[in-house]
């Protein structure tokens, strides 16, 4: 079974995006299935953080259409795609913290800015959200009083506060040592099976890739090399993701 067959939430096709004279995306062809983990893969500056941005509309490509639950993004207004973001939860490279606010008020903010709950609720909500990323009694830290991985937990009980339907990973486990990160995949390979959401995650890591991923993209040169299962993934013959998963400095990518 490929990835055609499965039920597609996220479809970008045809991007293109460049900043200034830097040409960015150059056809990028994408699909991502409900419910499932799609890892994407590439070198650095590819261009993979601009994909994320761009699948909830926060980058608007300079060609090509993006689909969420069918509907185009790239002919929205406003108003249509701040509801569309609703559907998204991100949590950025460096887990992207308040430091002048505690742990609760880190994981309330989304609450407060965007829904009209009560004081009672969003407690409820927010210590159902610690809990589920295996926090307890930190409620009252500060974020430098937390460890990395912790932080990282912080950051994703902030993304699923409103119950997203999507969950954005930039680069969770960059930076963090081998138990850290297998801490993380672990994390979002549970969180994934405890809410029923999609997963889309960004990587340089091949074995996060293998443990967590049920569908892998590879982007190189500003298209797409492979978006496949992980099962045809491990068995293309493609000369890029062969050479990606050799780590070798021999092929087609060129090591700058
Ligand atoms: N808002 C922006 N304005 C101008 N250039 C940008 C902007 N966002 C990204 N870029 C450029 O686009 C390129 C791709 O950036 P991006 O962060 O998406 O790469 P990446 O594949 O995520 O890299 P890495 O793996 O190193 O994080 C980079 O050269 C970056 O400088």
């Amino acid at each position: 079974m490929g990835i055609k067959d499965s039920d597609i939430v996220i479809e970008m096709s045809g991007i293109y995006k460049s900043f200034g004279s830097q040409k960015v995306h150059e056809g990028i062809n994408l699909l991502i299935p409900r419910n499932k983990i799609s890892v994407i893969l590439g070198p650095s500056g590819t261009g993979k953080s601009v994909l994320l941005k761009q699948m909830m509309g926060l980058i608007m490509p300079d060609k090509g259409n993006i689909f969420v639950d069918g509907e185009n993004l790239v002919e929205m207004d406003k108003k249509q795609l701040l509801k569309v973001r609703k559907k998204f939860g991100m949590l950025f490279q460096s887990a992207a913290l308040f430091d002048s606010m505690s742990v609760y008020e880190n994981v309330a903010f989304p609450l407060r800015e965007h829904t009209k709950f009560k004081e009672d609720e969003i407690k409820n909500i927010v210590m159902e959200k610690l809990r589920l990323v295996g926090l307890v009694n930190v409620e009252n830290k500060m974020p430098s009083e937390l460890s990395g991985g912790m932080r990282k937990r912080v950051g994703l009980a902030r993304a699923i506060a409103l119950e997203p339907q999507i969950i954005l990973y930039d680069e969770p486990t960059t930076g963090l040592d081998p138990i850290m990160r297998d801490m993380v995949d672990n994390l979002i390979y549970e969180t994934q099976k405890e809410l029923d959401v999609t997963s889309v995650v960004i990587s340089h890591d091949i074995d996060s890739t293998n443990k967590i991923g049920d569908y892998v993209s590879m982007i190189y040169n500003g298209k797409t090399i492979i978006n496949d299962t992980i099962d045809n993934f491990r068995k293309t013959d493609d000369s890029y993701v062969k050479q990606f998963l050799s780590g070798s400095m021999e092929g087609p990518i060129k090591v700058n």
